[in-house]
C-alpha cells in the first residue's frame, strides 16, 4: 500500500515556511491506519519488546495499537504538568518552537527493552528527549518506528547507534 497517497500537505502551517504533513487522513482510512500499525508491529516482533513509549499526542496515535497487537503495555510521554505522580524531564527544540517533556519515574522497569513510536521524525529533537527519558530511568531502546520521515531535517543525525524504520519519506 502507497500510505504517502494518505497524507495531507498543509502548506504555511502551524507557521510560514512549515510545510505540515497531517496524518489525520490515515487514521480516518481503517485501511491504511491499520496497514501502518501492522507494519510497525512487524517491525517489532522479533526485537523482544516489553513496552511501547511514545510522545503526546500523535505519538499516542501509533504506539497505542501496535501496543495492543503486540500485546504489551503503552506508557506516556507527556508536556509538562500533565503526569499526576513523580516525573523525570528534558527540554528541547522542535522544527517550530521549544518543549519540555516528561516520564513518569517509574514508568520503565530498569533493562526494559522498548519500542518508540511517533507520527513523523522532523529535527529529532522529540524522540532524542524521549530516549534521554527511557535511559535515565534505566530502559533500552531496542527500537523506533515513525509513520513519516522529513529527511530533509536530518533528525538521522541524532539517531547514531539506534535502530529505527519510517514508512513514509519526504527527501525534500
Ligand atoms: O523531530 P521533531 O523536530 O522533534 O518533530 C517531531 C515531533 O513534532 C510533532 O509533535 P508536536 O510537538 O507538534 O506535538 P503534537 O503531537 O502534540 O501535535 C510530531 O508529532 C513529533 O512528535
Ligand atoms: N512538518 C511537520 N509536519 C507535521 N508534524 C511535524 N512535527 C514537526 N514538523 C512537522
Amino acid at each position: 500500500m502507497d500510505l504517502k497517497q494518505y497524507v495531507s500537505e498543509v502548506e504555511n502551517w502551524p507557521k510560514e515556511g512549515v510545510q505540515f504533513k497531517d496524518i489525520t487522513t490515515i487514521m480516518d482510512n481503517g485501511k491504511a491506519y491499520g496497514y501502518a500499525v501492522d507494519q510497525i508491529a512487524e517491525y517489532a516482533k522479533d526485537l523482544d519488546i516489553d513496552i511501547v513509549v511514545g510522545p503526546e499526542a500523535r505519538g499516542f496515535i501509533i504506539g497505542c495499537p501496535v501496543a495492543y497487537k503486540l500485546g504489551i503495555g503503552f506508557a506516556p510521554v507527556r508536556k509538562p504538568g500533565k503526569l499526576p505522580r513523580e516525573t523525570v524531564a528534558f527540554e528541547y527544540d522542535l522544527e517550530y518552537g521549544q518543549n519540555t517533556l516528561e516520564m513518569h519515574k517509574d514508568a520503565i522497569k530498569p533493562g526494559a527493552r522498548v519500542l518508540i513510536t511517533d507520527d513523523l521524525l522532523a529535527t529529532g529533537g522529540t524522540v532524542k528527549a524521549t530516549i534521554k527519558l527511557i535511559e535515565e530511568l534505566g530502559g533500552v531502546v531496542a527500537g523506533m518506528a515513525f509513520l513519516i520521515e522529513l529527511e530533509y531535517l536530518n533528525g538521522k543525525s541524532l539517531l547514531d547507534g539506534y535502530d529505527y524504520i519510517s514508512l513514509i519519506k519526504y527527501e525534500d
